[in-house]
C-alpha cells in the first residue's frame, strides 16, 4: 500500500490552486484570472511562460537535460555569451547555481577562502536566504531561532557612515547587502552608506557582496540595481528570473575570487545544467533585446505615481518605497488582510515584506490597465469597512 506523504509548506498556504500563466496573469482552477503581483516570490519577472523562454527550454529538453560542468555544451556556452553582455563591469568570474541560497552560500565561501578571515558583517532587516550560512546573514531572528548560524554583526541601515570604520573589525571577510532590502521592508541602501562599505572593506581587506538576487536583471529599472549607487561591489550574486522563471542563480565576482572554488572546493549537481542555461541565455538575451529594464523603469514610474496620487495619503498608509517594479507600500496595519482582500476581491496576487509592508514584484510587461487595477483595488482593501 502507497503511504499518504504531507506536503511541507516552506510558506503560509494562500488557498489557490494555480494552473496557468500568461505573461502577468495567472488563473486559478476555476478559469478565474488574476493580475500577478507575486510572480513566484519575483522568479517570473520576464512573465509567465514568456514564449522566448519557452521555446528555448523546449528546444533544448529534445536535446539534452542534463550534463555536468566537468563538460562543455552549446547552452552553458550560449548562457555565458549571453550573460556576458548585461554583465556589470567590474566583473571577471561566473559561477551558475540553482538557487538564490545557493549563490549566497558560495559568495561567502569564496569570501572566506580568498580573504583567509572569517568575520562576515551585514545590515539589519536583511534576507540573503535560508540555508546555514545564508541564513547566518539573514537578519530576522525568527527565521533564524533554533539554527546554529555563524556568528554576524548585524549594521543599522541607518548607522551613520562616518561611524562605519569602527564598526566593521579587522578579521572581517565578507560585508554582504541588499542594493534594496527586498524582504526586509523595500529599504534602499544609501549611496553614503554603500561607499563607507566599500571603503571599510578595502581598510581591512574585506570584500563586499551585494545581493541582487531580489533587485537584479532589470526589476528596478537598471539591470543591476546597484549601478545608482556609484559604488562597485568585489561579488554579486543573482537569481529569481534569470531562467525567466527556471530555477538558475549566478555568482559573478572579480578575478581570482570565485576561482578559489574550482576543482573541487565547491558543487552542485545541477550547476549549470543544459535546461537551466538554455533559459538563461534565452532570458538574457530577451532583458537585452527587448530592453526590459527601461519598460520596468516606465511601469514603474507609472505604478509608483498612481500609488503615490491614491495611496501615499491614505490614513492607514505611512510610505510608498521601492523603485522601478519593486514597490511597496508600508501600512499601519498587518498587511495579512490587504492581501487577502486583493487576493479574493480585486483578483490581484501580491507578497508582504517585514511586518507592516505590501510589496508588488509585477512582470515587466505590466500595462497602465494593469496598474490602475493594483492601485484601486489596494485602496478598496485597505480603506475596507473603517473608512480612510
Ligand atoms: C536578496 C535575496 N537573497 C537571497 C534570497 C534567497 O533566494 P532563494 O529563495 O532562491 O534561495 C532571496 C529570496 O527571496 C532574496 O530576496
Amino acid at each position: 500500500m502507497n503511504v499518504v506523504l504531507k506536503f511541507v509548506r516552506f510558506y503560509g498556504y494562500r488557498g489557490l490552486r494555480i494552473v496557468k500563466g500568461s505573461m502577468q496573469y495567472v488563473w486559478d482552477d476555476s478559469g478565474r484570472k488574476y493580475l500577478d503581483c507575486h510572480a513566484g516570490h519575483g522568479a517570473a519577472f520576464l512573465g509567465h511562460s514568456n514564449p522566448a523562454i519557452v521555446e528555448a527550454v523546449v528546444r533544448q529538453a529534445r536535446e539534452l537535460v542534463a550534463a555536468s560542468s566537468s563538460f562543455s555544451t552549446p547552452s552553458l556556452e550560449e548562457a555565458l555569451t549571453e550573460f556576458s553582455r548585461i554583465a556589470p563591469p567590474w566583473a571577471e568570474e561566473i559561477v551558475f547555481l540553482n538557487t538564490g541560497t545557493e549563490a549566497v552560500e558560495a559568495a561567502l565561501k569564496a569570501a572566506w577562502l580568498a580573504t583567509g578571515k572569517r568575520g562576515i558583517v551585514a545590515l539589519k532587516n536583511s534576507f540573503h536566504g535560508r540555508t546555514l550560512a545564508s541564513l547566518s546573514v539573514t537578519w530576522n531572528p525568527r527565521y533564524r531561532r533554533g539554527v546554529p548560524v555563524l556568528d554576524t554583526r548585524f549594521l543599522s541601515p541607518s548607522t551613520d557612515p562616518g561611524e562605519v570604520e569602527k564598526l566593521v573589525p579587522e578579521d572581517t571577510a565578507a560585508i554582504i547587502v541588499e542594493p534594496i532590502q527586498g524582504e526586509g521592508g523595500l529599504t534602499k541602501i544609501y549611496a553614503e552608506l554603500a561607499k563607507a562599505l566599500r571603503e571599510a572593506a578595502d581598510r581591512v581587506g574585506a570584500l563586499l557582496i551585494f545581493d541582487e538576487i531580489q533587485t537584479g536583471f532589470g526589476r528596478t529599472g537598471r539591470v543591476w540595481a546597484h549601478e545608482s549607487l556609484g559604488v562597485e561591489p568585489d561579488i554579486m550574486t543573482a537569481g529569481k528570473s534569470i531562467a525567466g522563471g527556471l530555477p538558475a542563480s549566478a555568482v559573478l565576482s572579480r578575478e581570482g575570487v570565485l576561482a578559489t572554488l574550482a576543482s573541487g572546493r565547491h558543487g552542485s549537481t545541477h550547476a549549470a545544467n543544459p535546461l537551466s542555461m538554455a533559459a538563461v541565455a534565452a532570458a538574457s538575451r530577451f532583458l537585452r533585446e527587448e530592453g526590459v529594464p527601461d519598460k520596468a523603469r516606465a511601469a514603474g514610474a507609472l505604478l509608483e505615481g498612481l500609488l503615490r496620487d491614491r495611496i501615499e495619503g491614505l490614513r492607514l498608509v505611512r510610505g510608498v518605497r521601492g523603485e522601478g517594479l519593486m514597490l511597496g507600500v508600508e501600512l499601519r496595519l498587518d498587511p495579512g488582510p490587504v492581501l487577502r482582500c486583493l487576493q479574493e476581491s480585486e483578483r490581484v496576487l501580491a507578497l508582504r515584506s517585514g511586518a507592516t509592508v505590501v510589496r508588488l514584484l509585477p512582470p515587466y510587461s505590466i500595462s497602465r490597465e494593469d496598474a490602475e487595477m493594483v492601485v484601486y483595488g489596494l485602496e478598496r482593501c485597505i480603506c475596507g469597512g473603517s473608512g480612510c
